[in-house]
């Protein structure tokens, strides 16, 4: 048997460093770039918001996609190594394309500022995007991957803490770039105008990849690599495609049944290959019901957004998650998992998994529960066989009102009446109500003629100033905001005589009473399933493929990803239960009932050693003693060469 003590640092292979190096910074750069997109697309090309959100959700989809393709291409062709080399360096032109494409001064022929061709920013911009989705996409299978290949046998503790360290790289690597971009972004930048500063914005980004590239290539005499043997997606398409047919030719009752349906491909194809693909196949069938974990994760930015509670600011929530992430995986590796240990439960692999998914479905039992609080101090909306009537009283006295047939309304001198009835005509309310005998002018709005009301006009939450004005008389007040809040301002009169104190302030809608601390436990919640669910999968992933298909079974596992967030798309486009809450419930009611099929699917799965049984497979093939000793001194003559090429000392045990 051969192991390869590559040169280590604590018991860590120190290839290792330079492999969560690259994680770091190209993660930095994929979501630097991510994090300013949008706003490129909205303020550079001047895109409508549909458009520009239609074209970054089909990248993002693009970028989920493509780790199918990395992964044939490295285990079927050029191996990880090559792979990860060749698709990170499409990846930086993708970057440095995008980068070029925000300049404006290089179509600016007039110095106006804005670029006079805007075909040749969108094709350059749109070129980048495709190359960067190749290069992200088609990378992110093969670095886990690459990365589990550098541990040895008996490394296994040391190869559940890379895959950790590499989860943390990922989120220390998009929590710096979601808060750097945005701000180089708003610096000003350019040659003959200043605008803001999209190159640096997307620059920066660039010079990250092209780094990432660089550490990744500095390591590459430390790395154990491996070849992929022949076009192994080919041979297992080829496989899967005789079992079936031989399957069918064979479905007479005449014929004795076989332990499993791949086994009907055993007359033409090799034993070793068959067993390496029911390895795949087993896992991949258990990631059946994986997406719908995704689907929740996905939605998360989401929950606060809806609920309004930052008055709508999911940009900052986005540096949340990797906060969170930086601080319980240690919490978990260190404590919560050794703690598990210790009481003596055995807390595997898929239960861990399972139990990730059962704590994103009580993020959203908790973001329903907010939800229900925050409804509370909604006015109640007129149904869809109402509409809502608002008469106000500028009159010196008391009103009575009567709206026919028999509805009647009692409103004090300046006061407001908010009237709800079934089928009556609907009024739109007002911010302010000009009760003066001539035009009023007040800060930031169009002046408002007599007996006139303004519109509603958005203002910034806290405390606001106001002055009123008609020639050369003037006024001023104060009055203090809060979230989500909606006022109506009585003008009389006499509201110079008394200098503004007479306006009166109507409340529509009450502001948020409830406290944007209350969102803490469902970030807490969702990420505490994240780490459960999503590093345990990625080691899981690794850990059960066999050597020719590790790749290949990343792939699977980012599939999943991909697959959650088209329904995510599905269930936005098929539309949405009138309760927010509901909705909720029903997403943490369809994980749980996901998840207990899940740990269903889990108790039947026997977890294995693909080593070992590519080895028994072999044994079982008569490879044993000869053609195995023939095999292992083949090995040992390339693992020689390697050793004078890298500098890898080797050792037979
Ligand atoms: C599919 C995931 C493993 C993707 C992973 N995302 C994360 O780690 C998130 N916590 C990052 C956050 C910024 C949304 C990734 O590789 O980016």
């Amino acid at each position: 048997m051969l192991v390869y003590l590559t040169a280590e640092c604590c018991g860590y292979p120190i290839s290792i460093f330079f492999i969560v190096v690259n994680e770091f910074c190209e993660r930095f750069s994929y979501y630097g770039m991510r994090a300013v997109l949008v706003l490129y697309f909205r303020y550079f090309l001047l895109w409508d918001d549909d458009l520009a959100t239609s074209i970054y959700h089909a990248f993002v989809a693009l970028c989920y996609l493509t780790p199918i393709l990395g992964a044939i291409i490295a285990d079927s062709w050029l191996g990880k190594f090559k792979t990860i080399i060749y698709l990170s360096i499409v990846y930086a032109i993708g970057q440095v394309t995008m980068a070029i494409s925000t300049i404006h001064d290089i179509t600016d022929a007039n110095r106006d500022g804005t670029p006079d061709n805007f075909t040749f920013h969108i094709a350059l911009s749109m070129l980048g995007l495709i190359l960067i989705a190749l290069g992200t996409g088609g990378i992110k299978p093969c670095v886990a991957a690459f990365g589990g290949d550098q541990f040895q046998e008996h490394q296994s503790r040391q190869l559940n803490t890379f895959f950790s360290v590499f989860y943390l790289c990922i989120n220390a690597g998009s929590l710096l770039s979601t808060l750097i971009t945005p701000v180089l972004r708003a610096q000003e930048c350019g040659i003959h105008t200043q605008q803001q500063c999209y190159p640096l914005a997307f620059g920066v980004p660039a010079v990250l990849m092209v780094i990432s590239l660089v550490v990744f290539i500095a390591g590459s005499g430390m790395y154990v690599k491996t070849d992929p043997e022949g076009n192994i997606m080919w041979s297992v398409c080829k496989c899967i495609g005789f079992a079936i047919k031989n399957r069918f030719r064979h479905r007479s009752s005449s014929y004795p049944k076989r332990e499993h349906w791949m086994d009907w491909a055993n007359e033409k194809y090799d034993k070793l290959l068959i067993a390496q693909i029911k390895m795949v196949l087993k896992v991949l069938f258990l990631y059946i019901p994986l997406p719908m974990f995704w689907t929740l994760f996905d939605q998360k930015v989401s929950i606060c957004h809806f609920s309004g509670l930052l008055g709508g600011l999911p940009d900052q929530m986005q540096t949340v998650n990797p906060i969170l992430i930086l601080t319980l995986v240690p919490i978990m590796d260190r404590l919560i998992f050794p703690l598990i240990q210790k009481c003596g439960l055995n807390f595997s692999p898929l239960k861990r998994m399972t139990v990730g998914m059962l704590f994103a479905a009580m993020a959203f039992v908790s973001a329903a529960l907010v939800q229900i609080e925050i409804d509370k101090t909604l006015p109640n909306f007129p149904s869809s066989s109402e509409s809502q009537l608002k008469v106000v009283n500028t009159y010196s006295t008391t009103l009575n009102v009567t709206i026919s047939p028999n509805e009647h309304l009692l409103i004090e001198s300046f006061g407001v009446q908010l009237h709800t009835s079934k089928h009556t005509y609907s009024t739109i309310s007002c911010m302010f109500v000009n009760g003066y005998t001539a035009d009023l002018n007040i800060t930031n709005l169009d002046s408002i003629e007599p007996s006139a009301t303004t519109n509603y006009t958005l203002v910034n939450q806290g405390k606001r100033d106001f002055v009123l004005r008609h020639g050369e008389q003037w006024c001023e007040f104060s009055r203090k905001f809060g979230f989500g809040a909606s006022y109506t301002f009585l003008i009389p009169s006499t509201v110079f005589s008394d200098d503004c104190e007479s306006i009166t302030e109507v409340e529509d809608m009450k502001p948020n009473s409830v406290h944007m601390a209350l969102q803490i436990p469902q970030y807490f919640l969702i990420t505490t399933g994240e780490v459960m669910f999503s590093v345990t999968g990625l080691q899981f992933s690794y850990s059960q493929a066999p050597k020719n298909m590790k790749s290949v079974l990343q792939a699977g596992w980012l599939c999943t990803n991909a697959v959650g967030n088209i329904i995510v798309l599905i269930v936005a486009e098929l539309g949405k239960l009138p309760k927010q809450w509901a909705e909720y419930l029903l997403f943490a009611s369809l994980l749980v009932a996901v998840s207990i099929i899940f740990s269903i699917m889990a108790y039947f799965y026997t977890y294995i050693d693909p080593a070992e049984i590519e080895a028994q497979v072999r044994k079982e093939q008569g490879l044993e003693p000869e053609e195995m000793e023939k095999e292992t001194l083949e090995m040992e003559e390339k693992d020689e060469d390697q050793k004078n090429e890298q500098g890898v000392k080797q050792t037979k045990i």
